[in-house]
């Protein structure tokens, strides 16, 4: 689990190992003990380096031990030891240093990195802080604004920015574990006093509380509820006013309080959900495991509208060539702008050249003859999309792979107007698609496994979370969504108020509560789609009829805005009123109560007061309980993949670890029990049934929430 070798005579070389990315579990923490041992009583050894196997450093502390009982050597010592050593400690860093990875090296007395690796410290993503010294050694070493950057983002960086902030003293293109092996041999022997971080003074830049503060008031801003980015600042506090020793003491203290909370629970069961949707299955059985992606090199997109722009320059970013295809000159001229600035924006935050001649612009569909992939991005609209289908399959070579980036539209009804519908996929991307992370890659009936994970590893290069989901109207998310919106609406006839309920919702924990981001994404995208559903219809009834579709309740609050032509921020008016077109500062509105006054009254709705608690239970439970359906009809394969999708792209606090997670956190019994208790009241409203599925998980047991398939796979092999 740690190798000892000696390298050029007289430098001992202790090589973690613990693939695939050296994570300092127990067995590893304790090899480097003794292997440093050796190495300082060898009295042939001047200097030692400490590097890792198959190129990659360290990962940071073995996540998976965080669950249970913690043994073996702790890491705070360990990294004492190698930084009192009497002998020069390297570190030389190739691939990751991550987290308990980078403090390791921190406690070395040198760094010498290779251009490509990449260093950070991201603990805070989960839901903990550096405490194996981290929190105290990077800020005596590169300074508190840096470190608090670093530290209260997690951010990642790259080879060059650790050199440029101090974090390494040497980066190499050549043979890093050479390079530092040549470098411990020419430092052998040389004092170590000035070169122990722990022992420098921490630089305290000349208004540091005000700094503190505002550090303070940013993560409050944006951690939207998450305790570690608050409690990181106060580790970086601590560096720069306690002495080493007290600090120390403090990270422990924080970190006790964040190790032991639910938040860090939830973050690290999103991180290993996102690993695990990548083992992404179909109800066939095929998957990941047996089925290979075709190559991509070359691909096109068809439409350039927000999507196909954000879809392009997503694309040209991963380093494929692109064909960006738009039938209209003046739409493919505003494109071609609009893509070529995103790209050098996104190039100069990159420090990198705009990937710009990755990219053509044509006016004919026939352009894509010669390319291994298809992303349709034109207007939802399905006889549009089966018309660019029927052309695309006259025009692309054999084997092309056709998708579609439709947010709900029916991928098995395109795919049957091809002839090859084993080539069909759904790629569902979100707006703005070069910015947002979450990808579902959605498999119809007649979608090869080979085409699913031609997408997937598509998703993957271009740095999305992605999602193997199957076809029904709104695959997952905006299929749960459209739940949760419809308890908003709900709510609102009952006496809430749009500023009750995304208070309630923005407490929890999302960015935006359901009105103000419906406000921010156009109350006219939900409308058009009711309208194409039958559901709106224009003017109001009056009386019960007009509450009611198809046998259950219906709010038709939502269309009634739309129908006074706001909506939302484009227009200035939605659920908020807003100073200008345009602008996004959401103010409360007295049309838009009198408005709801006026509607209930006409409806014989009497409003009564309703809790914060009620709406998030509404909104909520809904949401988990369709989510518990879809579970239920094998369109999501796990628990994992609903939270991930939640979490990457419908903005679910990553705290409260998804819909899933969370309902398992609150407690099965107890959802179940508010789901009967409001389907009792709502009797009107069908889809707060709780479902089966939810009422067999409880029957058994109410298992924690990596055992749910076991649950899902009983029921469906009973099916
Ligand atoms: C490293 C990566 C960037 C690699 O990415 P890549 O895409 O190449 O690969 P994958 O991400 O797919 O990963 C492959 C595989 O490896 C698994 N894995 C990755 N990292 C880890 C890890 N650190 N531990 C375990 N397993 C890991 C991953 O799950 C994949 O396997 P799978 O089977 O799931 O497919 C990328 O992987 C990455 O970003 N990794 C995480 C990096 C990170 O966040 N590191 C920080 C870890 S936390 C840490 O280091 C903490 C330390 O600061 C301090 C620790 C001190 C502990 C002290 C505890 C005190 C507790 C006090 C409590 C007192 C309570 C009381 O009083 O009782």
């Amino acid at each position: 689990m740690a190798q000892y070798t000696r390298a050029s005579g007289f430098v001992g070389l202790i090589t973690l190992q613990n693939p695939p990315v050296n994570a300092l579990s127990a067995v590893v923490r304790q090899a480097i003990v003794d292997t440093v041992k050796i190495a300082l009583s060898d009295p042939k050894v001047k200097s030692v380096v400490i590097c890792g196997q198959n190129g990659n450093f360290c990962g940071g502390a073995d996540i998976k031990e965080f669950g249970g009982e913690m043994t073996g050597p702790p890491l705070i010592p360990m990294i004492h030891a190698i930084e009192a050593a009497n002998k020069p400690m390297v570190a030389a860093i190739e691939g990751n240093a991550l987290g308990g990875g980078l403090e390791l090296a921190l406690g070395c007395h040198y760094r010498i990195a290779h251009s490509k690796a990449r260093l950070g410290l991201p603990e805070v993503t989960l839901g903990l802080l550096p405490a194996a010294g981290g929190s105290q050694r990077l800020p005596r070493l590169i300074g508190v604004p840096d470190a608090l950057d670093l530290i209260t983002t997690g951010r990642i960086v790259t080879a060059a920015e650790a050199l440029r902030l101090g974090i390494v003293d040497q980066v190499t293109e050549h043979n890093t574990v050479d390079a530092a092996v040549k470098f411990a041999l020419s430092v052998a022997g040389q004092p170590l006093d000035a070169r122990r971080i722990s022992t420098f003074p921490c630089p305290r830049p000349p208004d540091s509380d005000a700094l503190f503060e505002e550090a303070m008031r940013k993560v409050r801003g944006s951690a939207r509820g998450a305790m570690a980015p608050v409690a990181c600042v106060q580790a970086v506090r601590a560096a720069a006013t306690l002495p080493y020793e007290r600090g120390m003491e403090r990270e422990k203290e924080l970190m006790a309080t964040l190790f032991t909370s639910g938040q860090a629970r939830a973050l690290q069961y999103v991180f290993f959900a996102q690993r695990a949707v990548g083992r992404w299955s179909m109800p066939s059985g095929a998957g990941w495991d047996t089925s290979k992606p075709r190559p991509v090199n070359k691909a096109a997109v068809i439409g350039l509208g927000t999507m196909g722009r954000g879809i392009t320059v997503a694309l040209a970013q991963t380093g494929l060539s692109v064909v960006a295809i738009e039938t209209q000159e003046k739409q493919l001229m505003e494109a071609k702008q609009a893509v070529t600035s995103m790209l050098e924006r996104g190039a100069k935050r990159r420090g990198a050249a705009p990937a710009l001649d990755r990219i053509s612009y044509s006016r004919n569909i026939q352009a894509v003859a010669d390319v291994d992939l298809v992303i349709e991005a034109v207007f939802e609209d399905m006889a549009l999309k089966l018309e660019v289908f029927r052309q695309l399959s006259a025009f692309c070579k054999p084997g092309t792979l056709l998708c579609t980036n439709t947010s709900a539209l029916d991928v098995d009804e395109l795919a049957r107007g091809t002839p090859n519908p084993e080539l069909v996929v759904g790629m569902h991307f979100f707006a703005p698609a070069h910015v947002m992370k979450l990808l579902e890659v959605v498999y119809g009936k007649r979608s090869s496994p080979q085409a699913v994970a031609t997408a997937m590893q598509l998703g993957k290069k271009m740095g999305k979370a992605s999602v193997a989901v199957g076809n029904c109207r709104g695959f997952v998310g905006n299929r749960m969504l459209r739940l949760y919106v419809e308890q908003a609406f709900f709510l609102l006839e009952e006496g809430a108020t749009p500023e009750l309920v995304d208070g309630a919702l923005e407490e929890f924990g999302f960015p935006m509560g359901v009105f103000r981001m419906s406000d921010l994404s156009g109350l006219d995208v939900g409308w058009r789609t009711r309208k194409a559903a039958g559901q709106a219809q224009p003017g109001e009834a009056s009386g019960q009829s007009a509450r009611i579709r198809n046998g259950s309740r219906y709010s038709p609050i939502g269309d009634l805005v739309c129908e006074q032509g706001r909506f939302g921020q484009k227009t200035g008016r939605g659920w908020y009123q807003y100073d200008k077109p345009g602008s996004r500062v959401a103010r409360s509105d007295p049309w838009l109560h009198s408005f709801l006054e006026q509607y209930r009254a006409r409806h014989g709705l009497v409003a009564r007061s309703i809790d914060r608690q009620e709406v998030l239970e509404r909104c909520l439970y809904a949401l988990v309980n369709e989510g518990f359906r879809i579970l239920e009809d094998g369109i999501a394969a796990g628990p994992e993949d609903i939270d991930v999708i939640y979490v990457f792209g419908y903005g679910w606090p990553g705290h409260r670890g998804g819909p899933m997670f969370y309902a398992s956190t609150v407690g099965l019994p107890k959802v179940l029990e508010r789901l009967e208790h409001y389907h009792q009241a709502h009797p009107d409203v069908p889809d707060l049934q709780p479902c089966g599925l939810l009422r067999r998980l409880v029957a058994s047991g109410s298992p924690p929430v990596h055992r749910w398939r076991e649950v899902i796979k009983k029921l469906h092999s009973q099916l």
